[in-house]
């Protein structure tokens, strides 16, 4: 049985008006059903792979499938959910918790966006999944920046996505938050949910993510983890602005990463100059 692919990034070329190509001919999938890292030094070009993959950005060239159809149908289907970076959010613009989350279910209301029980009983669902359910409350703008995460991971909850694009998910956040949003992730991976993960935070890459998308004013290398994050890769995409990690049975791996691994493996990872 073939696996249906999630997301399919065929050749794609995106000009900004200004006349800037942030991305060249990049191509890679990330098949249905799984996590994806995407990773690149700054500017090179992962927020606006995720806008192409939202339909947000016109194309020069190329296309995008989202599970099996094109970007803008899955636009009018409701299908990709958003985490955006904490920069890109207005936190001063006073909205509750539970607003926030209630924007996920707004595809699926009608013109005027009445909310049902339906809509309701979603809302706490997903807030119970990141264990913000004691802060629907709370205006969104009083929360610590973990707390805004896991708020805006329900609101993709909510949505009921099927792709789920994450958009630098970890910064910023302690050891603990980003084990739980792990944790979470990998919950939804088991739900058939397939996520594309933007990431500085390399030391968990390879415990979480199946596939790695490495991107610098194109695609790099992809494929599965294990054979595409390679420090030969690495090393390409970074120019040798990484830290050397060695993880106790796993060999060595680069990283740019300045916080201690989060490990599955009892032994702890140790940092070589
Ligand atoms: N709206 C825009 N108009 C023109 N150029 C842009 C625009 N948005 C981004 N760029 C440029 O496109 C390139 C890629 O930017 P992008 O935001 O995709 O990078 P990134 O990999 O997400 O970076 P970071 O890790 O800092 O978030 C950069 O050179 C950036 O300056």
């Amino acid at each position: 049985m073939t696996i249906p692919a999630g997301i399919v990034v065929n050749d794609v070329t995106v000009t900004y008006r200004n006349g800037h190509t942030a991305l060249r001919d990049a191509t890679f999938s990330v098949p249905g059903g799984s996590i994806a890292a995407l990773v690149g030094v700054n500017g090179s070009g992962k927020s606006t792979l995720f806008k192409a993959i939202m339909g947000f950005v016109r194309l020069a060239s190329g296309e995008i499938a989202i599970q099996g159809v094109s970007t803008k149908r899955a636009l009018q289907q409701n299908l990709v959910a958003y985490v955006p970076q904490s920069e890109e959010v207005d936190w001063s613009f006073p909205v509750l918790v539970e607003d926030v989350v209630m924007m996920g279910c707004y595809g699926r209301m009608g013109f005027m966006r009445i909310a049902r029980e339906r809509d309701r009983q979603r809302v706490t669902e997903a807030l119970e999944r990141v264990d913000m359910v004691e802060y629907r409350h709370r205006q969104i703008g009083e929360l610590s920046g973990g707390q805004k995460k896991r708020v805006f991971l329900a609101r993709a909850i909510a949505q009921q996505g099927q792709v789920i694009l994450l958009d630098e998910p970890f910064t910023g956040v302690d050891v603990n938050t980003e084990a739980k949003i792990i944790s979470l992730l990998r919950e939804l991976r088991d739900e058939g949910k397939t996520m594309l993960v933007s990431t500085h935070n390399l030391g968990s890459v390879s415990e979480f993510c199946d596939y790695t998308v490495i991107v610098k004013g194109t695609v790099l290398a992809s494929g599965l983890t294990a054979t595409t994050f390679t420090a030969e890769n690495l090393e390409r995409a970074f120019s040798g602005v990484l830290r050397h990690v060695v993880i106790s049975g796993a060999g060595e791996v680069i990283t740019d990463d300045e916080r201690p691994f989060i490990s599955c493996s009892s032994a702890p990872a140790k940092q070589v100059p």
